[in-house]
């Protein structure tokens, strides 16, 4: 780990009361889903403003292991903030009524993402709260992540930081060993990995994307040609729709 981890975690407290302050808002919600991202984003949202302003919202679907809610409930336990369960299927259920719209687990998938989205925004226009966000600066490079789903949020406390750099901050925070051991997963479909459905090991992504980063975005072989290609691929996922 490069980065002087204390500094930096001071400066994200910083900019998330910041954000706070300047809404107005009441507080802060955020999903949780059992992961180290979520997990890390909600520390540093309950270090910002206190854990009594923070609420963990876990929205599971029928293909969510129940080990994930455990690990969700602990992290909120762990970290003093208050944790709500909602199932997402009633809404599932209904997308299934629209002939072809969640025929894969792709689809379901993007749809799983979105509708947690949703939530959290209803939950944040009912409680004047601000939705934090969980991306990391390696999914949101590769735009691993449902346009509009996942990605949606008010603050991002942990976008700076590539997934590998996540893990050492987890554990500079003291985040629950079960969380800091799983391998990472979308959890949008049985058996789904993120290193599986990408095809890469986070270390290769993470070297790449700092070899790519220093080089001025010139690959200099083939995992790095990888990964310019997504990177170049979801350009259209950070950055606002063309306008005239
Ligand atoms: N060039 C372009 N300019 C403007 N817009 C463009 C575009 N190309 C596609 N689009 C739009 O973007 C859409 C595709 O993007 P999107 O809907 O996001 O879908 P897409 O990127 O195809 O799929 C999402 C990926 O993220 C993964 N994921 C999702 C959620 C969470 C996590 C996780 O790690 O937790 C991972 C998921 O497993 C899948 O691999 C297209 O249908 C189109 O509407
Ligand atoms: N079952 C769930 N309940 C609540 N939120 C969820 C759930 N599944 C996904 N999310 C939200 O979508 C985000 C994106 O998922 P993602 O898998 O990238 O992160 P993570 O689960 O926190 O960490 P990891 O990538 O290590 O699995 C989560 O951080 C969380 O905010
Ligand atoms: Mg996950």
């Amino acid at each position: 780990m490069e980065r002087a981890i204390g500094c930096e975690m001071e400066a994200v407290d910083q900019m998330i009361r910041h954000a706070v302050w300047s809404a107005g808002a009441s507080g802060i919600v955020v999903g949780v889903s059992g992961g180290i991202d979520s997990a890390v984003a909600a520390a540093f949202a309950a270090r910002a403003v206190g854990p009594e302003r923070v609420v963990g919202v876990c929205l599971p679907s029928a293909v969510t292991v129940s080990e994930d809610i455990e690990d969700a409930q602990a992290l909120c336990r762990s970290i003093g903030i208050e944790c709500r369960e909602l199932s997402i299927e009633p809404v599932l259920q209904a997308y299934r009524g629209y002939p072809g719209l969640t025929d894969t687990p792709y689809l379901a998938g993007n749809l799983m993402a979105r509708t947690r989205m949703a939530i959290l925004y209803a939950i944040a226009n009912r409680e004047g709260r601000l939705v934090c966000g969980t991306s990391n600066r390696t999914e949101y490079m590769l735009g691993y992540c449902t346009k509009h789903g996942d990605s949606a949020a008010d603050i991002q406390p942990i976008l700076h930081l590539y997934k590998t750099e996540i893990f050492a901050v987890g554990r500079a925070m003291g985040i629950v060993q079960r969380i800091l051991e799983k391998p990472p997963s979308a959890g949008l479909w049985a058996g789904q990995t993120d290193e599986g459905e990408l095809g890469l090991t986070y270390p290769e992504i993470d070297a790449a994307l700092q070899s790519l980063e220093r080089s001025g975005w010139k690959a200099g072989n083939e995992v790095e040609e990888r990964v310019l290609r997504r990177v170049r691929a979801s350009e259209h996922k950070r950055s606002s729709p063309p306008h005239l």
